[in-house]
C-alpha cells in the first residue's frame, strides 16, 4: 500500500466538561500537530498517490477556521468535548470529503483509504483511519 502524508498545525484552546479529565476541565489552550496520509494501492500515471500541494491545501482549510479559537464557543462544536480523538474524525470526514470528489488531483476512486493523526503534545497523540469506500 502506498501513501502520502501531509502535516500542518494549529493552536487552540478548549476545555471539557467530565470528571475524568481532572485539571483539563478548565480552560486550557494545545498545539495540534495534524497529520493526514492517504492511502493507495496503485500510483496513477504521474507516479503519484494524490498531489501533495492539493493534499496540503485541503488540510490548512480544514485547521483554518479552527486555529487560534476557543473551541468551547464554535457553534458547530457546541456542548462537545473537543477532545484529540474527536477531531482526528472531525478532519477525516473534511478531508474524506474532498478526497472522493477528486479535489487531491487525483478520481478519488482510485484511494483506498485515509488516516489522521493528532499529537496534542510530544508525549500524547490519537488517530482516526478509515477506508474511503465500502468495497475497497
Ligand atoms: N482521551 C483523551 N484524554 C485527554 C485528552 C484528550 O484529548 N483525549 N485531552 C486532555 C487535555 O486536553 C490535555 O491535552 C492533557 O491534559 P492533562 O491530562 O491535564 O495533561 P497531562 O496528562 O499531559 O499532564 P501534564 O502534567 O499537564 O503534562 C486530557 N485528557
Amino acid at each position: 500500500m502506498y501513501a502520502v502524508e501531509v502535516r500542518d498545525h494549529i493552536m487552540i484552546a478548549h476545555s471539557f466538561k467530565g470528571e475524568v479529565f481532572g485539571p483539563a476541565q478548565k480552560l486550557h489552550g494545545a498545539t495540534f500537530v495534524v497529520d493526514a496520509a492517504v492511502y493507495a494501492e496503485t500510483l496513477d500515471e504521474n507516479a503519484i498517490v494524490i498531489d501533495i500541494g492539493r493534499a496540503h491545501e485541503v488540510l490548512k482549510s480544514l485547521l483554518a477556521p479552527l486555529n487560534y479559537k476557543n473551541l468551547d464557543e464554535e457553534p458547530a462544536f457546541k456542548g462537545q468535548n473537543t477532545t484529540t480523538e474527536f477531531l482526528t474524525k472531525y478532519l477525516f470526514d473534511g478531508l474524506a470529503k474532498a478526497a472522493r470528489a477528486g479535489e487531491l488531483g487525483r478520481d478519488g476512486k482510485q484511494l483506498h483509504a485515509i488516516r489522521i493523526e493528532i499529537a496534542e503534545s510530544h508525549v500524547a497523540r490519537a488517530s482516526y483511519e478509515s477506508k474511503l469506500w465500502p468495497d475497497n
